[in-house]
């Protein structure tokens, strides 16, 4: 049953109190279309007057909802000194000031940044894939870098593409305090075309995290699998898979792209798939032989 997938207004982010209670470290903003479908749902009973026993039931899975989301966050480890005050910076940095300067495209939104869950996700499978060299694909305030850099040991490298030259000088500048950073190197230009100089030269990694334009992540999967950038053994993540919502939406204007990502892993008969629903949905690839052995 496809469900009505429409609205999506911006919705507040209030509660009864009852069962919430934001912790000052966890990426605040992101709220997915569920989350907006039912505090849409939550006004239109409120003004349609409904009983107060079935709003008090909405209201009651919404925080549960708002709950669970937070529960995760503070069950998860504390990242960083250094990456809690990035995460800070990106919520107080002027993104106005830069596109005004011409520095970004449009007005970047802080919760662009992958945050603490994934992060810390991010830096788990660095130490459980025993990565050595990762590439990125979109630094933003480097966020994801530096968290995928900490698990790697001293003379592992994360190479992350980033178009914007003033982003790559900010997550400098941001990641300065931590010893990690060092790993880290930024290649600044359009990641298709660095990537292919990359595949040319044969270059190979272990894990490939996709966090950049959206539009690329079909030819991103290809030059992984197709042109072997993914190391033997490796993993690829694409981040934001359920494309803002768009892939389990059918009305959403974006869901045909989003199915045309799937399918296009999915139709790779040796590649192992897992569709993990945190924040916009991260889509794990692995090769097949990599996870499923032999029984003999
Ligand atoms: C969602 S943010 C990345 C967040 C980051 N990975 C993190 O974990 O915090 C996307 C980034 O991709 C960059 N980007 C967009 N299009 C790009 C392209 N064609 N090539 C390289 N970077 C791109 C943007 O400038 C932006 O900084």
């Amino acid at each position: 049953v496809v469900s009505n997938c429409g609205g999506g207004g911006g919705g507040g982010s209030g509660s009864s109190g009852r069962c919430s209670s934001r912790s000052s470290n966890t990426k605040m903003s992101f709220k997915s279309r569920p989350d907006r479908e039912l505090e849409e749902g939550i006004a239109q009973a409120k003004a349609a007057g409904v009983a107060p026993e079935v709003l008090e039931k909405i209201t009651s899975a919404r925080d549960m909802f708002q709950r669970r989301e937070e529960f995760t966050i503070e069950a998860t480890s504390d990242p960083s000194e250094t990456l809690v005050k990035i995460e800070q910076k990106t919520y107080s940095h002027d993104w106005q000031g830069f596109y005004d300067q011409g520095k970004i495209p449009w007005v970047y939104k802080p919760v662009m940044y992958s945050g603490k869950l994934e992060g810390q996700f991010l830096k788990s499978l660095v130490s459980i894939q025993g990565a050595k060299r990762i590439l990125e694909v979109g630094l933003f305030t480097g966020y994801g870098a530096l968290s995928m850099a900490e698990a790697l040991p001293a003379d592992g490298e994360l190479v992350s593409l980033e178009i914007c030259e003033s982003l790559k000088d900010l997550a400098a500048d941001l990641a300065k305090d931590s010893p990690h950073a060092k790993k880290i190197r930024v290649e600044v230009g359009p990641a298709l075309e660095t990537v292919k100089k990359m595949t040319q030269a044969g270059e190979k990694f272990d894990m490939i995290f996709l966090d950049g334009d959206k539009k690329d992540y079909i030819d991103l999967v290809k030059a992984a699998f197709d042109d072997n950038l993914l190391s033997e053994g490796g993993t690829l993540l694409i981040d934001n898979a359920y494309v803002i919502g768009a892939a389990y939406c059918p009305s959403d204007k974006n869901h045909a792209m989003a199915m045309e990502l799937l399918e296009t892993v999915r139709s790779r008969k040796h590649l192992h798939r897992v569709m993990l629903p945190m924040n916009d949905g991260v889509l794990m690839v692995r090769r097949m032989k990599d996870v499923e052995r032999d029984a003999s």
